[in-house]
């Protein structure tokens, strides 16, 4: 299975997400350029997070015009696994990918600390390899974590269990301690803590391979035969 990391000017957590996949996962990965017009070689693309064109204007706002976004929203089309990791997430969120927008965090600080996330909907392809409803760590590092949507959105989010991960100490005053979702399709997953960053013991958790793992085995099983 190969994976794309797109680099946007400002991203900083490419190398920790190519780590993840190369090294923990042992699975193919390349880092994409902003400017690429072609995904069609990889199965899956990963926004890492970062401070993509400094921030300016509002959280992801300019990367979502990178020329690379046309082909992120195509490959989200064909069903393949799209996932934002923070600034990813702010980024798919402008560009339309998942519902609802970002604010700053409800304390205006910058916060950088692992924190407890429950999983909400263990049936997606980024998900398969939790326990529904387990508890896991993942380490956050966002000012503008405040996930925000109408009643409307948050009823089908609901409904529709797009919930993928809530917090259970909100740290960010975000709506109904979202901390990530899908979209309808459920290929898209957005998520503010960082998966890549608690892959290893030596990280101080080894739960956010799991989600990695995730990907792969939901792979297999659409593509290789006795998987
Ligand atoms: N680690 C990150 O991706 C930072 C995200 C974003 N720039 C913020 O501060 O909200």
């Amino acid at each position: 299975m190969k994976f794309a990391v797109i680099v946007f000017p400002g991203s900083n957590c490419d190398v920790d997400m190519f780590h993840a996949i190369k090294d923990e996962l042992g699975e193919e990965v390349e880092y994409v350029w902003h400017d690429a017009d072609n995904l069609d070689e990889f199965d899956a693309i990963l926004l890492p997070g970062g401070f993509s064109f400094g921030d300016y204007l509002r959280t992801g706002a300019i990367a979502r015009f990178s020329p690379v976004m046309k082909e992120v929203v195509k490959a989200a089309e064909a069903g393949k696994p799209v996932l934002g990791v923070c600034n990813g997430f702010q980024i798919l969120l402008e560009a339309g990918l998942l519902p609802g927008g970002m604010r700053r965090n409800e304390s205006l600080s910058f916060i950088c600390k692992p924190v407890e996330l429950k999983v909400e909907n263990n049936q997606t392809m980024f998900t398969n390899a939790y326990g529904q409803g387990e508890s896991i760590m993942i380490p956050v590092a966002h000012g503008e974590g405040n996930y925000y949507c109408d009643e409307e959105t948050l009823a089908k989010l609901k409904a529709n269990n797009q919930i993928a991960f809530t917090y259970n100490q909100n740290p960010n005053g975000s709506l109904a301690d979202i901390a990530g979702i899908t979209n309808e399709k459920g290929n898209v997953l957005g998520m503010m803590p960082h998966p890549e960053r608690a892959v290893d013991e030596l990280l101080g958790g080894a739960d956010g391979l799991k989600m990695f793992q995730s990907i792969v085995k939901a792979w297999r099983e659409a593509h290789v035969v006795n998987a």
